[in-house]
């Protein structure tokens, strides 16, 4: 099921470093959002406070709210591993665990939680994500053999599986195709496309058309200067953002004028 994410005041510490600072913006369900700006400006770091991921490293931290269709994640009583597994991950570059077949890969997520699932409850559970990961036909007829025999657009839409596997509400997407050749690039947009007919997607891309392409709504984020924390500058449908900006580094960022 895919739901709505809604940030309010939100800042992000690295120790005593305000990396990011008062974010407050609506993450639409079933769209794609996506998050633009120059490098160090914060957007890798806010993406990684949505699901909690922020705070594994020692001294990071955030202040503010953060809720998933209303239920507040930061809540003390809230296990930040549901939250994970609620609001899923896909890194820049493609992680497949290496000694793992295709299957087990997309199994790893049951077998970290410590699920118990029948052979033909697993057999489902891997033809649908492949599937929906648009890379069961590529993959069907040698699915034991190893996650990192695949190409690297395979592997990537292997991690995209192994994400969905689990039943997200919400799919993360730090630069997803950053290390892909054009075309293994055009088969994660096509899939992104489809992934939010069900899924809430949210991507950071360096990629100003692809942002314009797979996007519905984009966030642009900048920094005043080295040192100073990131902040969201503007955030509107796709289309104005690109065409019609409100903010004159917007209009300079996404023209190309800098970053
Ligand atoms: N582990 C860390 N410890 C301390 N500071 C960090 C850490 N990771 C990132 N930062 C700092 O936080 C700020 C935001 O970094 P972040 O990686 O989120 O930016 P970004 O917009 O995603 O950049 P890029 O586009 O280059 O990936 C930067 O000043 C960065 O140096």
């Amino acid at each position: 099921m895919s739901k709505r994410i809604d940030a309010k005041d939100l800042n992000v510490y690295y120790g005593d470093f305000l990396a990011v600072e008062g974010v407050t913006m609506t993450i639409d369900a079933q769209a794609v959002t996506a998050f633009i700006g120059p490098s160090g400006c914060g957007k890798t770091t806010f993406m990684r406070s949505l699901n909690r991921m922020h705070e594994v490293l020692p001294g990071a931290r955030v202040s503010g709210q953060l809720m998933l269709d209303g239920d507040d994640i930061y809540d003390p009583a809230v296990d930040p591993v549901t939250v994970r597994t609620m609001v899923g991950m896909v890194f820049q570059r493609a992680n497949p665990f290496p000694t793992m077949s295709i299957r087990e890969n997309v199994l790893a997520g049951y077998k970290l939680n410590g699920a118990r699932i029948s052979r033909s409850e697993a057999d489902d559970i891997v033809e649908r994500a492949l599937r929906g990961a648009n890379l069961w036909k590529e993959v069907e007829s040698r699915l034991d053999k190893p996650g990192s025999s695949l190409s690297g657009g395979q592997q990537q839409r292997l991690c995209i599986a192994r994400t969905i596997a689990v039943k997200p509400d919400v799919i993360l997407m730090d630069e997803p195709c950053s290390a892909l050749d054009p075309i293994s690039t055009l088969a994660v947009e096509d899939l992104i496309a489809e992934l939010k007919q069900e899924y809430t997607v949210v991507i950071v891309t360096h990629n100003m058309q692809q942002a314009a392409r797979v996007s519905d709504k984009t966030g642009f984020f900048n920094i005043a200067g080295t040192g100073k924390p990131g902040k969201l500058v503007e955030y509107d449908d796709t289309s104005t953002i690109f065409n019609n900006p409100r903010d004159q580094a917007t209009e300079d960022y996404v023209s190309g004028r800098f970053g």
